[in-house]
């Protein structure tokens, strides 16, 4: 702090003979250790100084550096979950109340007139009148002193919400005023807000207002020019450098000889009679910048009856020092109108001058406070350590530098902000704000908190054994990662996924059930999924038959209002129905009850993993700039790195208790992004191995549990990062924040959305796959029979089938193995293998997918998905037909062991999943992919094993 030698001077202390001329010095200064040493109160008492003043650029100072603030920081961080504006605001309104409490006693001599400081509303805001009223509405309360003003800036916006809270009884600031022009329609709200408090009857006596008039920021801008002028050799160089320091005085004498005209008004005289106090002129900017002016130049000028001028800490102490004390503001005002005159003449552009300040004003503000916010969150972060994740990225330079090129790009366009407030155009410009209510999810479920307290002590209550979820891709994956990650609770039933329609899975399920003792769970968004639709008749059918009427009781159904779900379960008696928001997308609807109702069901501790999100929401909130937002972070590293690299295979490993986060992660990232030919494609759990066997085109992300690493995992991508891969490590410091990285992850994809182009909200190919089911099975149930279907190739085990074009180009093999090695033989570099099994997905086949896939990658230097039918479709599958083509796909099918009805159809479920994989060929094929079916007859095993060899030989 540079404000010294306070109170020195005594009389003749220049600070304190400037009441002599109606002028009040206030500081244009905020500092908590200032307030708190007692400083602040010397200036008072020394130097006579009447108010304090702050803005975003002082908070950056004060707060940005050093530790003055941080134990209230960590006091307010241990019980509260607050975003970074939240905190700085917290922050700020301590500093201000106090220093308003060290100015109230001048404030009560004065008798309303000085003592006051000033807190600014957000300069985000500055564009928006209605956004700034409510602010300053809720600063006003917030911090609910008397010697209080809130700042607002004098923009074409700010004008009428300075009228609206003066006629609210809040005392303004109003600030970043630079022209006459602006400053007349300031004072004009002013006056009319007063008015209307008259016209209703209420008093205008007390409230306070200044308007910050800009000084010598205007001089930096024209002296520029002179200066530019003068050494471009003009015509008129004398007359400009006579100008050089005169302009920004001679502009603020004019605004103060209007001033008087209008206080003298018998409009004005009206109010003061009221008891109103005049606005006062407030000369703010006064620093001196040029060093060849006197260091005291703004404010030695602009001495005047009734006026402030808000001194920075260095000038305040020069004018102590050596200020001069005369009534200047009234002195040579006709030399004044000549300096404006004769810059006019001389085409200096005043007016031009004074917008762009205004623009460059708003934008410095804001700069300021983006820094300001980003160096409160980051210390949120150190203070709040293992109890959020950490991020740590390992980017090539190039990326790393286009990636921080993007985030400054975000910052500038505030597109954090953007995205809370839902503006679609930072995607397509469509419907996407309508799919935005994930963004807040979170605070609703934590006011719901009890709804699923309920029902938890209730499934607890009836002691069901098993729950066993029915449903698909976003209704499934999300309930299967909290299932898989904190498995079966004490006292509570275990919670099993089924999002199959492989008979043989269907009945495996069955097995693991005790249907007596189970709670099903048929989730559904749209309520006309195919497949929960099958499955609930087939589980309501049989738990008919062991509960009789009392079946009902044992369904509950998640669903969107309205949908034939909420109907079915209407009919049927359901115990309960929980509903979905219509304005949350399937694999953004974890949180909403989707996720909630699962994870009540399963004994889930709610509270606590309702906290975690909170901690993601907070982190991303609308506050927090895009370097230090970790959802806006990982948004920039994948869209940037899938735009402008070619890095688009965001390769996802998790450590083993997490493992299941990718099959999640790959519905958010495929569907949402995988769409008019871009997207990200997600590799998930594909065994990490040596550089070697990665091509160009890989984003690592490792999703490491600290709590239970695998020591595997860890050297692998110790040598990735080695070897220069880029590598985004995400630490989880327990295992609950995956419901934190749930969050971060939606943010994220939205973020990548719009920096690559797509509307991250809709899944236009899946309905594809799904009408071509759709005409098979009604075929079905028309006929009693499937349409023709014939092999281009077939032998002993195998049956090859393709759409015309993928025949033509495998038409020449003749042995299975061949027609595998021609089809992989079409892959390049950057391309990806997808293996899509339409089979039972069990630990074998699991096991079985997962050597294949590594063998194709190894051999080919190809990224490899190694996924199950019918749930990729749901899932990756609008990417593998609607994302870039780069995909080479094996589709892989066998004759079913077991049939199993569809009560109420003559389709069985092995018809269903036959017509689902004809469909999703046939829509590959009509998007001119690379992909081939090849069906195994026969025992299942035997046929893996021999089609896992010839795939090995293929390669
Ligand atoms: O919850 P629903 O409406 O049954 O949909 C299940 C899944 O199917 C999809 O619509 C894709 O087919 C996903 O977007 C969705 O998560």
């Amino acid at each position: 702090m540079s404000v010294h030698e306070t109170g020195k001077g005594g009389a003749a202390n220049p600070l304190k003979q400037l009441a002599k001329y109606g002028q009040s010095p206030w500081l244009d200064f905020i500092q908590r250790s200032y307030t708190a040493d007692g400083s602040l109160k010397k200036l008072v008492d020394g130097d006579g100084l009447k108010g304090v003043t702050s803005n975003p650029a002082i908070f950056q100072k004060a707060m940005g550096q050093g530790t003055d603030y941080d134990p209230q920081i960590r006091s307010i961080l241990e019980h509260q979950i607050v975003d970074a504006g939240t905190l700085y605001e917290m922050l700020a309104i301590t500093d201000i109340r106090d220093a308003a409490k060290v100015l109230y006693p001048v404030y009560e001599q004065t008798k309303g007139v000085d003592g006051y400081v000033s807190l600014e509303v957000s300069p985000y805001l500055a564009r928006d009148t209605q956004a700034t009223i409510v602010e300053a509405r809720r600063l006003w309360k917030a911090v609910d002193a008397a010697n209080l003003m809130i700042k607002i800036p004098g923009t074409q916006e700010g004008a009428p919400a300075v009228r609206t809270a003066i006629a609210e009884g809040i005392n303004v600031n109003v600030t970043l005023l630079f022209s006459n022009d602006a400053y007349k329609k300031v004072l004009e709200a002013y006056i009319v807000g007063l008015e209307d408090r008259l016209a209703q009857g209420k008093s205008v006596a007390g409230i306070a207002s200044v308007a910050s008039f800009f000084v010598s920021r205007i001089d930096v801008k024209i002296d520029g020019e002179i200066d530019r002028r003068v050494a471009a050799g003009d015509k008129d160089a004398a007359a400009l450098k006579a100008l050089r320091g005169k302009v920004a005085i001679a502009n603020a004498k004019m605004a103060y000889q209007y001033w008087q005209g209008v206080v003298k008004s018998a409009r004005w005289q009206k109010l003061a009679a009221a008891g109103a106090m005049p606005q006062r002129l407030l000369w703010a900017s006064t620093g001196t910048k040029d060093k060849s002016f006197s260091d005291v130049l703004y404010v030695d000028s602009l001495i005047g009856e009734d006026t402030v001028n808000t001194i920075p800490p260095k000038t305040f102490d020069a004018f102590r020092d050596h200020g001069k004390v005369a009534p200047t503001l009234t002195e040579d005002v006709k030399g004044a109108e000549q300096v404006l005159a004769d810059a006019k003449r001389l085409g200096l552009d005043l007016d031009g001058v004074t917008t762009v300040l205004v623009d460059e004003g708003v934008k410095s503000f804001e700069d300021a406070f983006d820094e300001l916010l980003g160096s409160v969150a980051a210390k949120q972060a150190a203070f709040v350590g293992k109890k959020v994740t950490t991020t740590t990225l390992h980017l090539p330079a190039d990326l790393d530098a286009a990636v921080k090129a993007e985030l400054e790009d975000w910052r500038k366009g505030g597109k954090v902000r953007r995205l809370w407030a839902k503006d679609a155009t930072l995607w397509t410009g469509k419907d996407e704000a309508n799919w935005l209510k994930w963004l807040s999810i979170v605070d609703d479920q934590i006011l719901a908190l009890s709804k699923f307290e309920e029902f938890q002590a209730e499934v607890k209550a009836r002691g069901f054994r098993d729950v066993l979820l029915l449903g698909m891709g976003g209704s499934s994956l999300g309930p299967e990662v909290l299932s898989e990650t904190f498995g079966k609770h004490e006292g509570f039933p275990h919670l099993y996924i089924l999002d199959s329609t492989d008979p043989q899975q269907v009945k495996a399920f069955e097995k693991k059930i005790d249907i007596a003792k189970t709670l099903f769970i048929v989730s559904s968004k749209s309520g006309g999924t195919l497949e929960p639709n099958i499955l609930k008749a087939y589980f309501f059918d049989e738990a008919k038959k062991v509960l009789g009427d009392k079946v009902g009781s044992h369904f509950i159904a998640v669903t969107d209002p309205g949908s034939h779900m909420e109907a079915v379960a209407k009919a049927d008696g359901f115990w309960k129905i929980f509903y979905g928001e219509k304005q949350i997308g399937g694999r953004y609807s974890v949180l909403s009850d989707f996720g909630m109702v699962p994870a009540a069901a399963a004994g889930l501790p709610l509270r606590l993993l309702l906290e975690s999100a909170l901690r993601g929401e907070k982190s991303c909130a609308a506050s927090v700039p895009p370097a230090q937002n970790p959802g806006a972070l990982l948004g920039t590293v994948l869209g940037v790195a899938a735009k402008s690299f070619g890095r688009d295979k965001v390769t996802i490993l998790a450590s083993p208790a997490i493992y299941d986060m990718g099959a999640w992660l790959e519905q958010l990232l495929a569907e949402s992004t995988g769409k008019n030919g871009r997207g990200l494609i997600p590799i998930d759990d594909e065994t990490a191995g040596p550089a070697s066997v990665y091509g160009k085109d890989r984003l690592f992300v490792y999703l490491r549990l600290a709590e239970k690493p695998c020591e595997k995992q860890d050297a692998a991508f110790k040598a990735l990062i080695a070897a220069g891969e880029p590598v985004v490590t995400i630490e989880l410091h327990d295992r609950r924040q995956i419901v934190e990285e749930f969050f971060r992850w939606e943010f994220a994809t939205a973020v990548a959305g719009s920096i690559i182009g797509i509307n991250a909200f809709d899944q236009p190919d899946v309905e594809a796959s799904k009408i071509e089911t759709k005409k098979i099975t009604t075929a079905y149930n028309e006929t009693g029979r499937l349409p023709p279907y014939e092999p281009f190739f077939k032998d002993a085990t195998f049956a090859f089938y393709a759409d015309p074009k993928n025949a033509a180009a495998l038409k020449d093999a003749r042995t299975a193995e061949a027609i595998l090695k021609a089809h992989f033989a079409r892959a390049k570099a950057g391309d990806y293998v997808a293996l899509l099994a339409y089979i039972e997905r069990d630990t074998a086949t699991r096991e079985w997918i997962q050597g294949v896939r590594l063998a194709i990658r190894d051999a080919l230097k190809l990224a490899t998905a190694a996924e199950f039918g019918p749930r990729f479709q749901h899932s990756t599958g609008q990417a593998y037909k609607g994302g870039p083509d780069t995909g080479v796909f094996v589709q892989i099918t066998a004759d079913d062991a077991i049939t199993l009805p569809v009560p109420g159809e003559k389709y069985t479920f092995g018809i269903v999943k036959e017509a689902q994989a004809r469909g999703d060929l046939e829509v590959l094929g009509e998007r001119g992919r690379r992909a081939v079916r090849v069906h195994i007859h026969g025992d299942l095993k035997a046929g893996l094993e021999k089609l896992g060899q010839i795939i090995k030989a293929a390669v």
